[in-house]
């Protein structure tokens, strides 16, 4: 186990541009002010390369959906820089900031988010629709049969299992060929069956379509499917590991929460 108090957990000081798909600068998050100043982040950077797969872990109240949030421009940093690719997010707001996530950034959730009266093409190419865009009819039939769901376009959310509609908000977040994905808990409504799928097919698609996906979860097992995992302690890195067991996650964990 490596701890990261010299080193942060990823590749530092390497420009933009050089296969980096998303890279976190020294960047602190604080929420309100004075005495009761609370700060979720600390002095966290990180670097991940294009097509890597990683988890994010830590014990409850470390920072994960602060970390999340900051590095999908869902909120900015009160200190420090953000780049998804080139682009520095932290500079961008507004309009700007949410046609950049829009175009650059995909999101899995644990509720799947699919809206009930529309079919499941057209939940998977609403992103492109509400950014006035059209679908590429050849990436959408790649990308459904990629995810198992080429034969289920036409049905409703309804008409699908949990791990079927986990499968098209998948789809839904690759549309737009983002840069990075970020899935917050996606198997936590799965049975343990369909969340090995869902997460063979996330590991699937980092290493054959270089996609580059952060994932936060509790659970050691979900972690252990992923390239590398990132712990998070009192809003700092606190360590990482590539290709660790579910037991070997769970023990850092443990050490981590004592
Ligand atoms: N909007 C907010 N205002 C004030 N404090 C916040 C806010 N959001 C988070 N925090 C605080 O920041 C710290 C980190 O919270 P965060 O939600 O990122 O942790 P987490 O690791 O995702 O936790 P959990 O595993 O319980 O979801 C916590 O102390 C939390 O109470």
């Amino acid at each position: 186990m490596r701890k990261a108090e010299h080193q942060p957990a990823g590749v530092t000081g390497v420009p933009a541009n050089s296969g980096i798909a998303l890279r976190l600068d020294s960047v602190q998050k604080q929420y309100g002010s004075g005495p009761a100043t609370l700060t979720a982040l600390n002095n966290v950077s990180l670097a991940l390369y294009q097509g890597s797969f990683t988890a994010i872990m830590g014990p409850s109240g470390s920072g994960k959906s602060t970390l999340l949030h900051l590095a999908s421009g869902l909120d900015k940093p009160t200190r420090g820089s953000v780049h998804v690719g080139s682009t520095d997010i932290s500079q961008l707001s507004g309009d700007r900031l949410t046609q950049f996530r829009r175009d650059h950034v995909g999101f899995i959730f644990q509720a799947y988010n699919l809206l009930p009266t529309l079919s499941v093409e057209q939940n998977i190419t609403l992103p492109l629709i509400l950014g006035g865009k059209s679908a590429d009819n050849a990436w959408l039939e790649y990308l459904t049969n990629a995810v198992g769901i080429g034969a289920l376009l036409n049905r409703r959310p309804a008409e699908l299992s949990g791990g079927q509609q986990q499968r098209v908000a998948i789809a839904r977040a690759l549309i737009s060929h983002p840069e990075v994905v970020f899935a917050d808990e996606p198997t936590g409504a799965l049975d343990s069956r369909s969340a090995r799928a869902v997460l063979d097919l996330l590991w699937h698609l980092a290493r054959e379509l270089n996609q580059t996906i952060v994932m936060v979860t509790h659970d050691p097992v979900v972690a252990a499917a992923s390239q590398r995992v990132i712990f998070l302690a009192d809003g700092q890195l606190a360590g990482y590991r590539d290709g660790g067991t579910a037991a070997e996650i769970s023990d850092f964990m443990t050490g981590l929460e004592a």
